[in-house]
């Protein structure tokens, strides 16, 4: 299969391969970590230890306490509340838009520059095709591409609630950003940032023209800097060892607030997000290496009963799309048409 195969053209592949897994074989309940050999041409993404449902709720409840004044319904505005009557919560991932280095084509890993004007307007894009999907947390990358992609995402949404950064970096910066109004709170959505999340370091490729370097090196050995699973570039991250933090980060802080019935974004990059999308499909590190998202594609996940359900991509803001097909999200877009129509009239 081809490495230049973008996501939409894999879908096809990978639904089909994710099939021939059953739904007994994905087990809810383990915490994949590894991904080891199961014989000359397959390896699987599989578990290290067995995770229990129940902690995942008590972490949850823990772990949610200090957003839930900033998640609670307005008293104008329908609330984001449907999930009480289900237990379905959606799950948004997007890599960036095109950075001033993707268009440079230079290694950029964990080096922070900021979008192109193609990458704002791809960010938009992304924000309309979601506009009528519930969003009630954010994690991005500690990088500012992700960042700026959440942000400027976030700004077509109906629901006109306002990102904001949690600076958890430090006490003082905690309690420096605070806020004191309980109306502004219920009309925000917090922003987590997490170096987790970052893009694979590329080690000493990082700043490298990839042209350049594929000339210098060889093109065998660049792609195979790029795009094996466990082959790291220099005194870089592998796609093994990024995956380890990304998805380690995802169960441990993500997929509780998804299990609290929280609807979660996460705005990232090329190689996290492979990594989390090789843990919630099931991918084997053969189908990992093939898969490529593009800049700016919000792929959407309905989570329910433990279980991670690949929906694709939104269309578009006037299309249904396939996030209209689960009920809960049908009525939670009906409740914004309704009240727009209401500050319309
Ligand atoms: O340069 C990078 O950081 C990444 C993503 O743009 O490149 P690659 O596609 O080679 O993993």
């Amino acid at each position: 299969m081809s490495t230049a195969m973008s996501y939409q053209s894999i879908y096809s592949f990978v639904s089909h391969q994710s099939s021939k897994i059953s739904q007994s074989s994905r087990q809810p309940l383990l915490l994949p970590t590894k991904c080891f050999k199961i014989d000359s041409s397959l390896c699987y993404y599989t578990s290290r230890r067995k995770r229990n449902l129940s902690k995942i709720k008590a972490i949850a409840s823990q772990t949610s306490v200090s957003y839930n004044t900033l998640l609670s319904p307005s008293k104008n505005i329908p609330p984001d509340n449907s999930h009480k009557k289900s237990n379905e919560t959606a799950l948004i991932l997007i890599r960036h838009g095109e950075s001033l280095w993707n268009a440079k084509n230079l290694f950029t890993g964990c080096v922070d520059v900021p979008l192109t004007e193609k990458g704002v307007e791809e960010a938009i894009e992304a924000g309309k095709r979601i506009s009528n999907i519930p969003i009630d947390v954010i994690f991005t990358s500690s990088l500012i591409r992700a960042q700026m992609t959440a942000m400027l995402a976030m700004i077509q949404h109906r629901r006109k609630k306002v990102p904001i950064i949690l600076h958890n970096e430090s006490d003082q910066a905690k309690s420096w950003s605070q806020v004191f109004s309980e109306e502004t709170k219920d009309q925000s959505v917090p922003v987590i940032p997490a170096w987790q999340l970052n893009e694979r370091m590329y080690g000493e490729l990082q700043g490298l023209n990839k042209q350049e370097t594929a000339e210098r090196y060889g093109k065998q050995q660049v792609h195979e800097w790029r795009r094996s699973y466990d082959i790291p570039p220099p005194k870089g991250e592998s796609l093994e060892m990024c995956a380890e933090r990304a998805v380690a980060y995802f169960e441990e802080n993500i997929e509780p607030k998804l299990a609290a019935g929280k609807n979660v974004m996460i705005a990232a990059h090329g190689n996290s997000l492979r990594s989390i999308i090789m843990y919630l499909d099931k991918l084997t590190c053969k189908e990992v290496i093939s898969l490529e998202l593009s800049t700016g594609i919000p792929l959407l996940y309905i989570f329910k009963d433990g279980k991670f359900m690949k929906r694709g991509s939104p269309v578009g803001p006037t299309e249904a799309g396939v996030y209209a097909y689960t009920k809960r999200l049908a009525q939670y877009r009906q409740k914004l048409d309704e009240s727009s129509e209401v500050i319309c009239s």
